[in-house]
């Protein structure tokens, strides 16, 4: 391959007891790109991302990060991979003992050894960059809403210019206009870091305006993946039912499971 991927998932298997979630899940995100997982409630989002951030370990497979298998990488090549990765979690999952700069500079003073006054400086232009005013930078996240809680979030992300960055559920629990503004500015700070990005999501407004590619994940395995702008024409029933959000279809709904 001329473009080497800059994360590669080959054949990943990932079982809970009897529970098989993951049966040979193939992605790849390619340098520069940014590729959301789309799925329904419990079909293994979460587990695929944890797989790769290192929290969970498959039972079968390879995920490589710019080549290096993390799967049985050693502590060194796993730190060296955070390093390069930012990531905005689902409910922002700030500090709340800490001020909002400190936890937007907190990669920058823990991870990098910057001193807290230039810190502090790079985290008020990341705020700036998330639309937040310096007038925040030292409340208690606890007193902000939870749009501004994502967009410190995505501030704190950001801060140490990854090349890699991870979304997970990037819109879940702010309403659909604050959505909007969050699916734009995860899509200009990722252009800006020339970054690649995974995003897991079920919320399909944000599927579109963030990705380039979508796959979709269903019984274990990525049934469908192509380009955002084929998610609607594509023949793929299990894609149609999921992008219309139809009850009736071939998508089966494990409510004992979910
Ligand atoms: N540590 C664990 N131990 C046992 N089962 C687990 C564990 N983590 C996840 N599971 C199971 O794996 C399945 C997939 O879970 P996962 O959280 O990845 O789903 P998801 O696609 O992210 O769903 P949602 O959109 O609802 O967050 C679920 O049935 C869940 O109960």
């Amino acid at each position: 391959m001329s473009n080497p991927a800059k994360i590669s998932l080959r054949n990943v298997h990932k079982a809970f007891g009897p529970k098989k979630v993951l049966q040979g899940v193939d992605l790849d995100v390619a340098p520069g790109e940014s590729v959301a997982i789309i799925g329904g409630s419990g079909t293994g989002k979460s587990v695929t991302l944890k797989c790769v951030l290192g929290l969970l370990t498959p039972d079968q497979g390879s995920i490589t990060v710019d080549g290096i298998d993390m799967t049985d990488a050693s502590q060194a090549e796993r730190d060296a991979m955070l390093a390069k990765t930012g990531m905005l979690f689902q409910g922002a999952a700030l500090f709340d003992s800490l001020s909002v700069w400190e936890n937007v500079a907190f990669g920058l003073i823990e991870g990098r050894g910057m001193k807290p006054r230039d810190a502090r400086d790079v985290a008020i232009a990341r705020l700036e960059d998330v639309g937040l005013g310096s007038d925040v930078a030292n409340m208690s996240p606890a007193s902000l809403s939870g749009g501004m809680q994502k967009r410190v979030g995505l501030a704190r992300a950001i801060a140490t210019e990854p090349e890699i960055l991870f979304f997970d559920e990037p819109t879940t629990g702010i309403d659909p206009i604050m959505g909007d503004v969050i699916n734009d500015l995860i899509v200009k700070c990722t252009r800006e870091l020339g970054a690649s990005a995974m995003t897991i999501t079920h919320d399909m407004a944000s599927a579109r305006k963030i990705a380039d590619r979508v796959a979709m994940l269903y019984q274990g395995k990525i049934i469908w993946d192509g380009p955002v702008s084929e998610i609607d024409t594509a023949d793929n029933p299990y894609l149609q039912q999921f992008v219309a959000g139809d009850i009736e279809g071939p998508l089966e709904l494990d409510l004992k499971h979910l």
